[in-house]
């Protein structure tokens, strides 16, 4: 267990809440002009060559508030044979479904009028592509509190492969991670892809995949 002062869950919470808005605003303020990073990001995705994400059933995100837009790389995968799916919270205090997905189909606003499918298909992803606010060296994610991901982890069985994406600027130390925090198995950020486990269990667990190398691409510390 790392050294984390700061325990307390009304302080953590406190702290959770500043650390959100200011790196949203800082999201926000990033220059748009001709959105490198987020290509970047998308790249090392890519480079990343997850099996599930050429075959599997893709869970990812409808983007809001500058997050990294995942469309047109989900649309590719759709080509090679994956399916994919968008969070909808059904319920406050629950865990999210995941809808199925197609390109053109009906939309109608969901939570924070977030796009969702028109028609209730739940499914079952095989990986998450998550939107990261801040992220930690340990691979835990800071979200926008409602703590939706946490809760719909804990539940998923068997567990899907979670990708968290974001941009450097989100990078912290540590999230102060609590008890219901489920960290995820990798980053993807513009620096390059980090992984931290593989559906939560050690890389060192795991036979094959992604055992070896830990991380790869760039200059990524591994340590
Ligand atoms: N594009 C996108 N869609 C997504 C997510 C996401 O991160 N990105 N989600 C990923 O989870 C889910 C929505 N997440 C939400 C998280 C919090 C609140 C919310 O009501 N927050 C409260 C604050 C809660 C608190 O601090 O206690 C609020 O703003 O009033 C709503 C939706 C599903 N869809
Ligand atoms: N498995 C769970 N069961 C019940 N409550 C949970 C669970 N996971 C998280 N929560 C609650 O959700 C709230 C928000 O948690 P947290 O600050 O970690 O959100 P977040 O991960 O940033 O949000 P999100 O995933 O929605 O973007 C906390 O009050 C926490 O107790």
């Amino acid at each position: 267990m790392q050294d984390d002062s700061m325990r307390d869950w009304p302080e953590v919470r406190a702290w959770r809440k500043a650390k959100r808005a200011e790196l949203i605003e800082r999201r926000l303020a990033l220059p748009a002009t001709d959105g490198a990073e987020a290509a970047a990001v998308v790249a090392n995705l890519r480079a990343a060559e997850v099996p599930e994400l050429a075959t599997g059933l893709i869970g990812f995100y409808w983007p809001f508030k500058r997050e990294i837009d995942l469309r047109p790389f989900v649309r590719d995968c759709l080509k090679t044979g994956a399916r994919a799916a968008l969070p909808v919270v059904v319920e406050k205090g629950r865990p999210v479904e995941f809808w199925a997905w197609q390109p053109r189909m009906k939309m109608k606003p969901g939570i924070w009028n977030i796009p969702v499918p028109a028609e209730r298909a739940p499914v079952q992803p095989d990986v998450l592509l998550v939107a990261l606010v801040g992220f930690d060296e340990a691979g835990y994610r800071l979200g926008y509190g409602g703590g939706y991901y946490d809760r719909t982890l804990a539940a998923l069985s068997p567990r899907p492969l979670t990708l968290g994406l974001g941009f450097e600027l989100g990078r912290l130390p540590t999230i102060h991670p609590q008890p219901h925090d489920i960290p995820l198995d990798a980053i993807v950020t513009e620096r390059g892809i980090a992984w931290h486990r593989s559906r939560g269990r050690p890389l060192s667990d795991t036979a094959e995949g992604y055992a070896s190398p830990p991380c790869f691409l760039h200059e990524l510390d591994c340590t």
